[in-house]
């Protein structure tokens, strides 16, 4: 579902004319299939949300291939990356990015607003994603009337309302208290088992990476597969 191969990123720093490049992801290859939980972890700054933001489109990798849902997206347009985005993936922000003059019923709707879905159809389907995710009964709540657990259930109705078959979720519970974090994993463990949606998740907390069929790590801009990780951990308990 999710191909990367070779991805390496460096960002430009310093003024104009005397600047340098600083590597960040090296040379990075990663295969999420369909209907995997994959969870990203690694210290901070390592590289965690510049990979899932050239995964999500909003940054073009200096070098290396993206392939997702068999299409090859390494050199889309900022124009069809969102055309894409629309049609294959959801994307959670640890921030929730609701938008403060909407309701949570209004931050839902406004990408099947978007598409021209007739309001009917809209109101139909805002509802029962609303109903599904237990937050109907703050349908007219603006966000700043909402709990942090609320909020981010309202930021990921809003990425879910188009059936992405992908979601990537950057820290999606870095805000939110024990309790809220819990429920909200056991909601994105549901989501994955009942409409088989492909998770990409990147954390450094432990319990959110619990939830991943695979946990990578991301060290020195290199992805440690599995085995050398577990080789790590014999050498480091
Ligand atoms: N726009 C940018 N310009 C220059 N350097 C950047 C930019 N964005 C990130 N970096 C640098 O790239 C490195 C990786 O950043 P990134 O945000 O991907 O790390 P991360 O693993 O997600 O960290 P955290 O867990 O703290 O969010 C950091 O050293 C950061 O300073």
């Amino acid at each position: 579902m999710i191909h990367l191969q070779q991805i390496e990123h460096a960002f430009k720093l310093g003024r104009k004319g005397n600047e340098r490049l600083v590597p960040v992801l090296k040379g990075i290859d990663l295969t999420v299939n369909k209907g995997e939980i994959v969870t990203l972890i690694g210290r901070s700054g390592s590289g965690k949300s510049t990979l899932l933001h050239i995964v999500g489109g909003f940054l073009r990798p200096t070098s290396g291939k993206v392939r997702i849902a068999d299409q090859d997206v390494t050199s889309y347009s900022e124009t069809q990356w969102a055309d894409f985005r629309r049609n294959h993936m959801g994307v959670v922000f640890q921030n929730f990015q609701l938008i403060p003059s909407m309701t949570a019923y209004e931050n839902t709707e406004l990408p099947l607003v978007l598409q021209g879905i007739a309001p009917n159809e809209r109101r139909r389907q805002t509802l029962t994603l609303l109903e599904q995710l237990g937050i109907a009964s703050y349908a007219d709540h603006y966000p700043s009337e909402l709990s942090g657990g609320q909020q981010q259930r309202v930021g990921i109705a809003r990425s879910l309302i188009l059936n992405p078959p992908i979601l990537l979720a950057d820290e999606p519970t870095g805000s939110l208290d024990s309790e809220n974090e819990a429920q909200f994993l056991q909601l994105l463990q549901s989501l994955n088992r009942e409409r088989n949606i492909t998770l990409l998740i990147i954390t450094h907390d432990d319990k959110v990476a619990s939830i991943g069929n695979r946990t990578m790590r991301i060290e020195d801009g290199l992805l440690l597969q599995p085995a050398e990780q577990s080789k790590l951990e014999v050498l480091q308990p």
